[in-house]
């Protein structure tokens, strides 16, 4: 089966018609605060309809994600709506009764993790009904996770993410086993800014 890849931290209609075009499966734009990759809801809006114009143009479907961090669930559902996305990626410590509620709402839900919380709610007995997304401890930093700290990698389809770039991809799948990737620094010719070379470039690694 084909790595599902995802490109987040678009802000413009030039990345995000280059991801759609080079064939990422999703989009993930940034409505968390404090990031150099915050964009409003309304502009995301305006990106996401851009995206799935350019999606139908291509024949095939791609996932609009929502990027979120310690935001309270309303607040969450409201800003998910108003953006127009299929799916919210969870990035903080949100209880599960937020993915539970969003879930209710319509929305697909990604729970992403540092690899280090995932091990100790595993050992705790904890299991996600949603899509699980492993990353280093500061989200979009461009740090990489390392094997040991994997010891415990989900079972069946999860999403690696953290430090990923063109030039290591292959070899952190091929090490970790994920079944998707999600990247942000790692495509950017500085913070905040991407570089649509480089969106291809790691697309392209990716599914070599
Ligand atoms: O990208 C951000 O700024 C961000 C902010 C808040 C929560 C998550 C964020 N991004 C996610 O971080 C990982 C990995 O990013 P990187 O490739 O190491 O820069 C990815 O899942 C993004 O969705």
């Amino acid at each position: 089966m084909s790595l599902w890849v995802k490109i987040c931290g678009l802000s413009t209609p030039e990345s995000v018609e280059t991801a759609v075009a080079a064939g990422a499966d999703a989009l993930g734009f940034v409505l968390a605060e404090h990031s150099p990759r915050t964009v409003t809801a309304a502009r995301a809006a305006e990106l996401v309809a851009y995206a799935r114009e350019a999606a139908r143009g291509a024949g095939r479907a791609v996932e609009m994600v929502a990027v979120v961090r310690h935001q309270a669930a309303d607040d969450v559902a409201r800003l998910a709506r108003e953006a127009g996305v299929d799916t919210v990626q969870l990035h903080g410590d949100e209880p599960d009764a937020d993915a539970d509620r969003l879930r209710e709402s319509g929305f697909g839900v990604i729970r992403a993790l540092s690899a280090r919380e995932y091990a100790a709610r595993r050992a705790g007995g904890w299991a996600s009904p949603d899509r699980l997304l492993l990353d280093a401890a500061v989200p979009g930093s461009g740090t990489r996770i390392g094997a040991e700290e994997l010891a415990a990698a989900p079972e069946g389809f999860w999403i690696l993410a953290g430090g990923l770039s063109p030039a290591n991809v292959a070899e952190a799948v091929a090490a970790l086993g994920a079944g998707g990737v999600d990247v942000s620094s790692g495509v950017e010719s500085s913070r905040g800014v991407k570089d649509l070379g480089l969106i291809r470039d790691f697309i392209r690694a990716a599914r070599a």
